[in-house]
C-alpha cells in the first residue's frame, strides 16, 4: 500500500517536518535537488546543454539548486529565472544568492538560453499552483513548448497539472520524468496529469514517518507484494467457508454478462456460485460454468405475478452471503421491482452495477434501500445517469464525484474510468493504478463485479474487497496484455490470469 496525497497534504507534512520535527527547509530542499540530480545523470551526459526553468516559489528554489548541483559537477547548465528577485520565495531566494556567486549561468525571461537544448527541467510549479496559468507564465510555458525539449524532468509536479484532480490549469508542460518527493500527487495518479507526468519517481528526501500525522492520510494505491491483503484460503475447510455468492444478472440476450461475474467469483476463491437468472439462459449457462447452480425465472411472470416473483427473489437473498445485482439484467419495468426486492431483502454485502444502476437512475427513491453493505460499480456514463451530472463534468474531478456520491449513501462508490477510484465508506479513496486501455471492452466490468464478490465471499469487508478488486482485475488485464497485446483481450481472459496474481500471495 503506498499512500498518495493533495498538494494542501504535501505542504502539511513540508510545514510539520519543518516547523514540529525541525529538519530545515534548505536540508529538505537539498534532498530533492540531489535526487532530480541523480535522474537526470542517469538520462544524459555531459556534452548535453540543459536549461532548468524555475519559478520563483520553492520548485523554482529546488530548480535553482538542481541548477547549481549539475554545474558543480561539470554539466553544460543555464538557470532561466521566470520571477524576479522581490517576489522569491526565502528559500528561492537563498538558493539565488548561491547560484549567483558560484557562477551558475542565468537568464531572465525573456530572455531564453543560447544554442538548443537537450534536456529541460521544469521546476516552474510545484504543489502551489493555485490557479489557472495566463500571462507570463502562459508564454513562459508556450515558449518552452515550441523549443521542444528532447527530454524534460519535472520537478514534483510537471507545471501546469493541478495536484489533486490531474487537471490542466490552462497550459500545461509535458515530462518524460517526474521526480516527486516524499509521496506520489494525486494530479499524477489521475489523467490528464497522469499522462503528462511520463514515469514518476517517488524519491525519499527525509520526511521521517511522524510527519503523516500532520495529516490523515486518505489516499492510497496498491502495488505488487500488495496480493498478501487477500486473505489466504486455510486449509481445514469446505466450500460453505469460502461465502455463498449470488449472481442476479443476464436477461435476453445478456447471458455473458451473467457467466463472466459468476466465473471471476469463483476464480477469485468463492466456494459456492449460484447464478439467477431467465429461464432461457438456462442451458447455456449449465454447459458454459456446470460449477455454478443455476435459479431462473420467466420474465413474463416476473411481470404478471409480481407477489410470487418476490418470494422466489426472497429465498435466493436468504441463501446468499454476497449478491452481485445488475449485470445484463435488461431495462425490462420488472427489473426495477427486481432490484427494489434485493435491496430490501438482502443484508449482505451487494455489488450493484450496469442494469441495476440503471434502475435506480430510472427511480432515484430506490435508494432509500440503500446501506453501507452496498458497492456501486458505475462507468462514467452510469455515475452521469446517477448523478444528473454530465460526463466532463465528472471527469473534471472523478475522485470528487465518487467521494461525494459515498458520502451522500454512506456506501462505497468504484467509479471505473482509465484510472478507477473507490470511494471507500471507511472514508479512505483508492485510486487505481494497475491495468490499461486493452480493458475497456465489453464484459470487463462484469468480471470487475464478480472479482469484489469473490473477494467478500473469502471475508473481506466492502472497503478493502472494493479496493483489492479494482486492483486485481487492473492486474489481470495488465497481465493478459502481456500476452495478447492491446487489441485482442477477451473479458473472459481476465479471469484466467486471476490464478497468476493470488499464486503472489503464497509465495
Ligand atoms: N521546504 C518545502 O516546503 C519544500 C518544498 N519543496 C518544493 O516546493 C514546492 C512547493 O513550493 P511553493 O509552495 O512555494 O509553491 P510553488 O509550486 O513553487 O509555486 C510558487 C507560487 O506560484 C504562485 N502561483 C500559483 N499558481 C499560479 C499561477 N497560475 N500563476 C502564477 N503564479 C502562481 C503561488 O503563489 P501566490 O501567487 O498564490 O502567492 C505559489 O506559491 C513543491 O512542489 C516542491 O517542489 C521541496 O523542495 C521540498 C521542501
Ligand atoms: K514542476
Amino acid at each position: 500500500m503506498r499512500n498518495l496525497v493533495t498538494g494542501d497534504q504535501m505542504k502539511e507534512v513540508d510545514r510539520y517536518t519543518i516547523e514540529t520535527i525541525g529538519i530545515p527547509s534548505l536540508v529538505l530542499m537539498e534532498r530533492a535537488a540531489l535526487a532530480v540530480v541523480s535522474e537526470i545523470e542517469a538520462l544524459v551526459n555531459k556534452k548535453s546543454n540543459i536549461w532548468v526553468l524555475c519559478g520563483n516559489g520553492n520548485n523554482g528554489g529546488d530548480g535553482i539548486a538542481v541548477a547549481r548541483l549539475l554545474h558543480l559537477k561539470g554539466y553544460k547548465i543555464w538557470a532561466i529565472l521566470a520571477g524576479t528577485r522581490e517576489s522569491g520565495s526565502r528559500e528561492w531566494l537563498a538558493q539565488l544568492d548561491i547560484a549567483e556567486k558560484i557562477g551558475v549561468q542565468l537568464v531572465n525571461f525573456p530572455e531564453f538560453p543560447p544554442g538548443e537544448c537537450n534536456l529541460f527541467v521544469d521546476a516552474l510549479f510545484g504543489v502551489g499552483l493555485n490557479r489557472e496559468v495566463l500571462g507570463t507564465y502562459k508564454e513562459i510555458m508556450e515558449k518552452v513548448i515550441t523549443y521542444g525539449p528532447e527530454i524534460t524532468v519535472a520537478v514534483d509536479i510537471p507545471s501546469g497539472i493541478h495536484s489533486d484532480s490531474g487537471q490542466i490549469m490552462g497550459t500545461a508542460l509535458r515530462a518524460d520524468v517526474t521526480v516527486t518527493f516524499g509521496f506520489e500527487k494525486l494530479g499524477t495518479m489521475l489523467y490528464p496529469g497522469k499522462g503528462y507526468s511520463g514515469r514518476v519517481v517517488v524519491a525519499d528526501i527525509g520526511f521521517p514517518a511522524q510527519s503523516l500525522s500532520a495529516i490523515r492520510p486518505s489516499f492510497f494505491t496498491f502495488e505488487s507484494g500488495d496480493t498478501k491483503e487477500i486473505p489466504l484460503r486455510p486449509a481445514y475447510s469446505n466450500k460453505g467457508s469460502f461465502g455463498k455468492v449470488l449472481v442476479v444478472a443476464g436477461g435476453r440476450n445478456m447471458s455473458g454478462a451473467a457467466y463472466l461475474s459468476a466465473l471471476a467469483a469463483y476464480r477469485t476463491g468463492a466456494g459456492l456460485v449460484k447464478i439467477f437468472t431467465i429461464e432461457e439462459n438456462r442451458t447455456i449457462l449449465q454447459s458454459g460454468l456446470p460449477e455454478a447452480i443455476i435459479a431462473t425465472y420467466d420474465p413474463e411472470e416476473a411481470e404478471a405475478d409480481t407477489a410470487s416473483f418476490k418470494e422466489l427473489l426472497k429465498k435466493q437473498c436468504e441463501w446468499a452471503s454476497v449478491i452481485v445485482l445488475g449485470p445484463g439484467l435488461g431495462r425490462e419495468p420488472y427489473v426495477k421491482n427486481l432490484v427494489e426486492e434485493v435491496l430490501t431483502n438482502a443484508y449482505v454485502p451487494i455489488i450493484l452495477d450496469a442494469d441495476g444502476l440503471g434502475a435506480i437512475a430510472d427511480h432515484p427513491d430506490l435508494t432509500g434501500y440503500f446501506t453501507e453493505n452496498i458497492i456501486v460499480t458505475p462507468h462514467l456514463g452510469e455515475m452521469a445517469r446517477l448523478t444528473g451530472s454530465s460526463v466532463e463534468a465528472i471527469k473534471k474531478n472523478l475522485i470528487a464525484a465518487a467521494r461525494e456520491y459515498a458520502d451522500r449513501f454512506g456506501i462505497t462508490c468504484v467509479l471505473k474510468d482509465a484510472v478507477t477510484i473507490g470511494a471507500l465508506k471507511d472514508q479512505r479513496t483508492y485510486v487505481n493504478s494497475s491495468g490499461n486501455s486493452a480493458m475497456a471492452k465489453a464484459g470487463s466490468g462484469d468480471v470487475l463485479t464478480g472479482i469484489i464478490a469473490g473477494l467478500l465471499a473469502l471475508g473481506l469487508e466492502e472497503s478493502d474487497g472494493a479496493a483489492l478488486g479494482v486492483w486485481l482485475h487492473g492486474r489481470a488485464g495488465d497481465a493478459v496484455r502481456e500476452k495478447y497485446g492491446s487489441y485482442s483481450l477477451l473479458a473472459s481472459q481476465l479471469t484466467e490470469e486471476i490464478y497468476t496474481i493470488l499464486q503472489e500471495q503464497t509465495r
